[in-house]
């Protein structure tokens, strides 16, 4: 499959000539896993998406496939239960990308701590039990203060209580975004980038049956006939509802940035995924996590007003978090000019998600005193102590705390919700990465219920729960015996041990493809040999259309390899200007959009360069 400019072309052809089933507006992890689901049920399927596909929150998250531990504080219950069970779906579905990584979360004796060690056993039993890991080789165990500071020599060991080790999975957020729009249009679906709406499409009876849309590379706009719109624009959400004339909806959206730090691994070391309250009781917790041969660390929670496609990392940012980490790991004495790279994310998080109705509720989060009290009466009741009424009677119980949701953009559920507006407009939004299926599904079910209801058009849907994203096709439960097999047909066909494995690890049961372009790619000089291929494989399958694409979401030369960018630079946009024909202005201003993302990456202006 070919999934290239030229591709790009005859899609746009299609969108203006068909009548899609579904016109899915939005190319993050939510609108790519739709068209995924959409595109392999036969459903005549397009996506528009106005930047980069995973150019929006779906590519600035903590890189986590998680299920939350710390929402079962608020008793998000049903979040993580969906959640933490997607986590072995996805990286079913996508063995190549979510990897398994147990993370550690030291406790410490301090006002405002999520968990004791207490109540942390009891919310990882239940967290285990969620996803039927209890009895297998990542079931949760705790350690003690001794055995935490043997792990994190560099943690500080004043007020150290222990810690928990649990299973969580180390994600690549925009490279799961790819492999679904990839499989979408695999399937036939029509996957467009760079194409914004701009406009609602009504029929006479008042019902939405389509959108207006703008090339930003072309500046054509032309009209996309559907007979359902999908709306998985995330953060956006509201501004797509509210561009919607015939559409009555109050806003819901409550967007809050997060922002993470990246610092050299030698700065800051620690062996795997790590998670701890920021002492500072804010009812915050941040991550600490090694990847590739560095350590990033986030988030800041905080609301956000301003452009939501181009979220910054500000000075109160940084500071933040560099008091948090500091704190915790006092020899570390990380200062900015340490921060190697950045970036600053939106959560399209539901205002009126209080708590725990995973599609929506209104509850608060509850006292410590009622927290501890269930905890504990579910741990009598799996010791046998008191019977399910004990239990049900204690979350009958459930006081909420005065509420602070107004004021704690943390306390906000990250649940989803679906909704259908008076014209049919259909909006799915909230969620995490990590749910990103199910989520897909519920917008799914829908869609094929009004197609069979009001256009008489049925469909079954596939199991999307067994239905791979591109690259995909490896056993899930051999990935590491499968990618060293696939990185062996790399080095038969001359690549170095390491590049082979690099390129497998990537791509998935995609690296043949790639591994083929040896017979028609030579290395491009200033190149290794796997950037001259993962480059033209870009190009040529991944809709790479500038070199931002290429550098920061198909790669992570930009966030995590920040040592050598600077060398690859000049070499990679000279072979995609020859690629594309750049005339010299587009070249310059493909130069210049770069340079202003790895200022800004940088944080440049910050330390006063
Ligand atoms: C700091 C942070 C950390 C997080 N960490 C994790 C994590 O580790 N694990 C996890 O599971 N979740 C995490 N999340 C949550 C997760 O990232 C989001 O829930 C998810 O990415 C949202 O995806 P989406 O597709 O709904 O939105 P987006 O990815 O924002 O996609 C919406 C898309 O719509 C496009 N769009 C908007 N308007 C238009 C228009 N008019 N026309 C065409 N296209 C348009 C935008 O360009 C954008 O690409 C985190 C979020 C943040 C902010
Ligand atoms: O939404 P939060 O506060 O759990 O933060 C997101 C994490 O960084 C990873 O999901």
């Amino acid at each position: 499959m070919v999934f290239s400019i030229k591709r790009r072309q005859q899609d746009i052809k299609a969108l203006k000539e068909e009548t899609l089933d579904v016109l899915i507006i939005g190319g993050g992890i939510t609108g790519a896993g739709t068209a995924l689901q959409a595109a392999a049920s036969s459903l005549k399927t397009g996506l528009v998406e106005m930047q980069d596909f995973a150019e929006g929150t779906s590519s600035r998250s903590t890189k986590l496939v998680h299920g939350g531990l710390r929402y079962l504080k608020n008793f998000d219950v049903e979040v993580v239960a969906d959640t933490v069970q997607e986590r072995a779906v996805v990286q079913g579905i996508a063995p190549h990308i979510p990897k398994a990584d147990p993370m550690i979360l030291p406790v410490y004796d301090e006002p405002g701590s999520t968990f004791s060690m207490f109540s942390l056993k009891v919310a990882m039993d239940l967290y285990d039990r969620l996803a039927n890991v209890t009895g297998t080789k990542y079931e949760n165990y705790t350690l003690s203060k001794d055995e935490v500071l043997e792990r994190e020599p560099q943690l500080k060991s004043e007020g150290l209580q222990g810690a928990g080790v649990y299973l969580d999975y180390r994600n690549n957020d925009a490279r799961l975004v790819i492999e679904n729009i990839k499989r979408a249009a695999e399937d036939g679906g029509h996957m467009v980038s760079r194409t914004k709406v701009v406009g609602i499409l009504h029929d006479e009876n008042d019902k939405v049956c389509g959108a207006t849309v703008e090339d930003l590379l072309t500046g054509e706009t032309y009209d996309i006939k559907a007979r359902i719109v999908l709306n998985t624009t995330g953060p956006w959400s509201d501004t797509i509802r509210q561009m919607d004339a015939k559409s009555d909806a109050a806003p819901q959206m409550r967007p809050t940035k997060g922002v993470h730090l990246v610092v050299d691994r030698e700065k800051l070391q620690v062996p795997q995924p790590t998670y701890f309250d920021t002492g500072k009781n804010d009812g915050r917790m941040v991550f600490v996590i090694p990847r590739e041969e560095k350590t990033y660390f986030g988030t800041t929670d905080t609301d956000y007003k301003g452009d939501f496609s181009h979220p910054k990392v500000e000075q109160e940012d940084v500071d933040y978090l560099l008091e948090v980490v500091n704190n915790r790991y006092p020899s570390a004495g990380i200062t900015i000019n340490d921060i190697e790279s950045s970036w600053a994310g939106l959560r399209p998080l539901i205002s009126t998600n209080g708590g725990s109705d995973y599609n929506g509720g209104n509850s608060q989060p509850i006292t410590d005193e009622s927290f501890d009290n269930v905890i504990s009466t579910i741990e009598k009741y799996q010791q046998g102590e008191v019977d399910r009424i004990t239990v049900e009677d204690a979350l009958k119980d459930i006081q909420t705390s005065n509420s602070e949701s107004e004021a704690n953009p943390s306390a906000i559920s990250r649940g989803s919700a679906l909704d259908i507006d008076e014209d049919g407009l259909i909006t799915i939004a909230g969620g995490k990465i990590t749910d990103y299926r199910k989520m897909a599904l519920g917008a799914m079910r829908t869609v094929v219920e009004i197609l069979k209801n009001d256009f008489n058009k049925t469909y079954e849907l596939i199991d999307s729960s067994k239905y791979p994203v591109s690259g995909g096709d490896i056993n899930a439960q051999e990935v590491e015996e499968e990618t060293e097999k696939l990185s062996q047909m790399g080095v038969e066909k001359g690549l170095s041990q390491s590049e082979a494995l690099y390129l497998a690890n990537l791509y998935g049961s995609n690296a043949p493809k790639v591994f083929a372009l040896l017979d028609e790619v030579e290395q491009i000089e200033g190149l290794t040999l796997a950037d001259s291929l993962s480059l033209h494989y870009a190009m040529e399958e991944e809709m790479a259309l500038t070199p931002n694409d290429f550098l920061i979401r198909r790669t992570n030369h930009m966030l995590f390899m920040r040592d050598t960018l600077d060398g690859i630079i000049e070499p990679v946009i000279a072979e995609m200007a020859r690629y594309y024909d750049w005339t010299d202005e587009a070249k310059a201003n493909y130069t210049k959009q770069l340079e202003t993302a790895i200022a800004e990456s940088d944080l440049k202006e910050l330390k006063g360069e």
